[in-house]
């Protein structure tokens, strides 16, 4: 790398032409300028490297993520040259004392995390950009790391995705409630950890309204949120993936609309049912109806023979659906779940958070 920065780079920007004819005095101020400029966004993006990687250590043991993340990490290090810190002018630089409230709080991890590669995309971007004036090599080599930071950006939310789905044992799918925000956050309180919005008959206005705001409360508890056959709501609102029955949307034409980060469940109510669900490529299915019930009237139990099956044949997760409370729920653990997805058993529940913290102490007792 050049230990020097090349005049006639700065004289090739023809914005820049005037400094052709400046004193050598001012070219060597607009170098500094620019050494500074490398410098500081060479320590914001090592910074938020930094931070994305102890989660990747320490949150989610991933030694592929880690490992990408030292290598960026490694790669910015070879690129802070001694001329570039020796730039460095903290006493003088107004940006040190500036910062957005929205730094001094963070919503959720998500939240977090999605502050800290837009923080490091940035950067990226200014390196990309004055690199050029540093070494003819830099603003290629900053815009490849930018590309990098966006996959990173998104196996890593990927990861997280899948992992809390795997972590996931009770399921609740919303049905229309008067105070269903207060009921969702009771439950959340309780310890669910996976939310799926399912409304049958309101106008979208009032789905994009309520999908938003349970959006924002499922992640600001860590928790996954699912919409029910809606594949544009999903996306409109940022859900975590998409739940689709046998009648909605392929799951190859709804995996093309949302990647291989968001999650799509299918339901089965047979051994057919699920094999072609599992070759079509879903990361989880519903198992049901277990039970009749009142929430899915026109659909005749599959019943607990049917749980049987998906113990000895699912590769993927399954929740068990249909029917299920604090009274059979045992019977349907007994058959072989260890995933359960509830509809009245919470909703119409007078304490969503003793029934959510009892139905999860049943599944942990198996799954644990
Ligand atoms: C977890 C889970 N399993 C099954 C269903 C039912 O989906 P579907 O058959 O599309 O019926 P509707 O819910 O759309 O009426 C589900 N929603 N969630
Ligand atoms: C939405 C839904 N899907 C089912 C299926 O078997 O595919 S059963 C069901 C309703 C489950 O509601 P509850 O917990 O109130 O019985
Ligand atoms: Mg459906």
């Amino acid at each position: 790398m050049s230990k020097s920065v090349d005049i006639t780079s700065f004289n090739e920007n023809p914005h820049r032409v005037v400094l052709m004819v400046e004193p050598h005095s001012q070219k060597a101020q607009i170098q500094q300028v620019v050494y500074r400029i490398l410098d500081a966004n060479l320590d914001r993006a090592r910074e938020g490297l930094r931070i994305i990687e102890e989660w990747c250590r320490f949150g989610l043991n991933n030694a592929e993520l880690l490992g990408e993340c030292k290598y960026l990490r490694q790669e910015l290090a070879h690129w802070h040259t001694a001329e570039l810190r020796a730039a460095r002018d903290t006493p003088g630089d107004p940006g040190t004392e500036l910062s957005h409230p929205q730094e001094e709080q963070r919503s959720s991890l998500k939240a977090l995390l999605q502050a800290n590669f837009c923080r490091v995309q940035e950067a990226m971007r200014v390196l990309e950009e004055y690199g050029k004036l540093y070494h003819p090599n830099m603003g290629k080599a900053f815009k490849q790391m930018r590309y990098r930071v966006y996959t990173l950006e998104s196996s890593l939310m990927g990861y997280q995705r899948h992992q809390l789905l795997w972590r996931s044992h009770l399921y609740l799918v919303t049905s229309p409630a008067e105070n269903l925000l207060k009921t969702v956050e009771a439950a959340l309180k309780g310890g669910l950890t996976l939310v799926q919005y399912r409304d049958k008959t309101g106008d979208d206005t009032v789905r994009v309204e309520q999908a938003t705001k349970l959006r924002q409360l499922c992640h600001s508890y860590g928790a996954l949120f699912i919409v029910n056959d809606r594949v544009d709501l999903a996306l409109a609102v940022d859900a975590d993936g998409v739940h689709l029955g046998q009648q909605d949307m392929p799951i190859a034409m709804a995996r093309q609309l949302l990647g291989h980060q968001r999650l799509i469940g299918r339901s089965t109510t047979n051994a057919e049912e699920m094999q072609k669900a599992i070759a079509e490529g879903a990361d989880y299915i519903g198992v049901g109806p277990v039970y009749e019930t009142p929430t899915k009237a026109n659909k005749p139990a599959a019943g607990l023979e049917y749980v049987k099956y998906a113990a000895q044949n699912s590769s993927l997760p399954w929740f068990a659906i249909g029917g299920i409370d604090a009274n059979n729920i045992n019977d349907v653990i007994e058959a072989g779940a260890e995933r359960v997805a509830v509809v009245r058993a919470i909703i119409e529940a007078e304490q969503p958070t003793l029934v959510t913290q009892y139905l999860l102490s049943q599944m942990h007792r198996i799954s644990a």
